[in-house]
């Protein structure tokens, strides 16, 4: 018998060029190919670590959630308390990667792409914004890096050795395992979603993919 074809897997057919813009965006090229601008990269680090600031927040607003709003005998708790302890040691990893690069974390000022982005995460974390709808964002936000990452660590890239822990840090395997448990509280929860529900996430989808893309192009110095 055949499984049946998840929610998520639905989107991801319909939007395929969306999704791929944000996976195999120019920027995550130009590390597995090699040919990276260091100036590029140091700009994303420093853009990310405002990000990452800004995402701990949305990500408790989930958590929250998850407590109120799912009957919990699925262990959605645990699955997004380790995202939250993941961005801990996230959060130490963007300091000393700073230090290495000899960038500076304090004076950063976010772009505009990122200011929109992360103004979009705060929106999300209102209480009118069902559980459902915020997990997907949630997930959608994870599993972009862990594959444009991932991607960069295929057997026939180039990616230079000095970043191979950076794309290490989403593209491991077991960051992996983690976006399908993502996964699947997202397509659990959109399985006995509302139609309603249903649309506001799947539009809540393509607003992540579209600043993802945003983002990859501030850091590519492309705005
Ligand atoms: C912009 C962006 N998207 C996703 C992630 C994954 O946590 C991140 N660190 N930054």
């Amino acid at each position: 018998m055949q499984a049946k074809i998840t929610v998520t897997e639905t989107w991801l057919r319909k939007h395929r060029h969306l999704y791929d813009g944000a996976t195999r965006h120019p920027f995550i090229r130009s590390i597995r190919d090699g040919n990276i601008d260091i100036s590029a990269f140091k700009t994303w680090l420093g853009q990310d670590y405002i990000f990452v600031r800004a995402f701990v927040p949305f990500v408790a607003s989930v958590l929250t959630k998850a407590y109120k709003g799912s009957d919990d005998g699925n262990g959605d708790v645990e699955v997004i308390l380790g995202g939250v302890a993941a961005l801990h040691d996230e959060i130490s990893w963007f300091k000393k990667e700073a230090f290495k690069w000899g960038a500076q974390l304090s004076n950063i000022v976010p772009q505009k792409a990122n200011q929109e982005y992360c103004r979009f995460l705060e929106s999300l974390i209102s209480p009118e914004v069902e559980y459902t709808v915020a997990a997907v964002a949630f997930w959608a936000i994870e599993n972009i890096y862990q594959e444009s990452f991932a991607y960069c660590l295929e057997d026939d890239s180039k990616t230079p050795p000095e970043l191979k822990e950076t794309c290490q840090r989403w593209g491991n395997e077991s960051f992996g395992e983690y976006c399908n448990s993502l996964r699947n509280i997202v397509d659990r929860q959109l399985e006995k979603g509302s139609d309603d529900v249903i649309t506001k996430a799947e539009a809540t989808l393509l607003r992540v993919l579209e600043h993802e893309v945003d983002f990859w192009n501030m850091s590519h110095g492309r705005t």
